[in-house]
């Protein structure tokens, strides 16, 4: 009968990826941007949400550099992560039910890669996803024509009518988001899309343009410029 008992909320932060695009010679959350590590920055920011019970980093299996890289991390750490971010996310679900969370608790899963988050933003996450029933994310409705390319050209201009930058943290409770990762089929790129295949319309929260992932190498010159201006 757990589930009358109020939800507590976690955040597991997937940091297992390679960085194959951002180039920055090894994993770029460990790249060294406005004096610390990128996922320093983001893990900093996490800690800062009272709300959360506790945040749980997912690293790659014999990855031994994230204490180098986030000395002051105070949080929960587990080395499972998986080929995809889908996989390593899923063991970060796990790791958290055998800590002792439970099904209706509430998880933020939020890239180690987006390291300009703020904790406002995140409180506001929250607060949206609370009294909803399926949860949601930080997102931004697209600003831009867009275009389909076809062999370097312009093959059609889309529709941006209803179309949104999907950013994270993305907000769901533990039990549905474990079986709608479980039951996934394809290339699920995100949380919300793997609850949208079970049926369920996850809750788009407006975010922050300064919440990008680092994804290119030009990326980090920007981020290093809006950490450094912060007051
Ligand atoms: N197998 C993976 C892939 C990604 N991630 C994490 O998911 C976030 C977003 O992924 P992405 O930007 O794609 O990171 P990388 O996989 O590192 O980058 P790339 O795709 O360019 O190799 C990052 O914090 C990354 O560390 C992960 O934990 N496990
Ligand atoms: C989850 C995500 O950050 C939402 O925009 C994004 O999909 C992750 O990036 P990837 O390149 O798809 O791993």
């Amino acid at each position: 009968m757990t589930e009358h008992i109020p939800p507590d909320l976690y955040a597991v932060v997937p940091c297992a990826g390679v960085g194959q695009r951002a180039g920055a010679g090894g994993p770029k959350q460990y790249a060294d941007v406005a004096g610390r590590s990128l996922v320093a920055h983001t893990l900093e920011a996490l800690a800062a949400v009272t709300r959360l019970k506790a945040v749980l980093v997912v690293l790659s299996p014999g990855d031994t550099a994230f204490p180098v890289h986030a000395p002051d991390f105070a949080g929960w750490v587990c080395h499972g992560g998986g080929a995809t971010r889908a996989d390593t996310v899923a063991q970060g679900l796990r790791e958290l039910l055998a800590r002792g969370a439970r099904l209706h608790d509430w998880v933020l899963v939020h890239d180690a890669a987006r390291c300009l988050v703020r904790p406002e933003w995140i409180d506001t996450l929250i607060d949206a996803c609370l009294p909803d029933p399926v949860g949601g994310l930080l997102a931004l409705p697209v600003p831009d024509t867009l275009k389909r390319e076809s062999d370097g050209r312009v093959g059609e201009t889309v529709d941006r009518g209803g179309m949104w930058q999907a950013q994270t943290p993305q907000m769901f409770r533990l039990g549905p988001l474990m079986a709608a990762l479980a039951s996934a089929t394809g290339n699920v790129t995100d949380e919300a899309s793997a609850i949208e295949a079970t049926g369920q319309r996850p809750l788009l929260v407006p975010g922050s343009l300064e919440n990008f992932k680092i994804t290119w190498p030009a990326d980090f010159a920007l981020a290093e410029r809006l950490l450094r201006t912060r007051p």
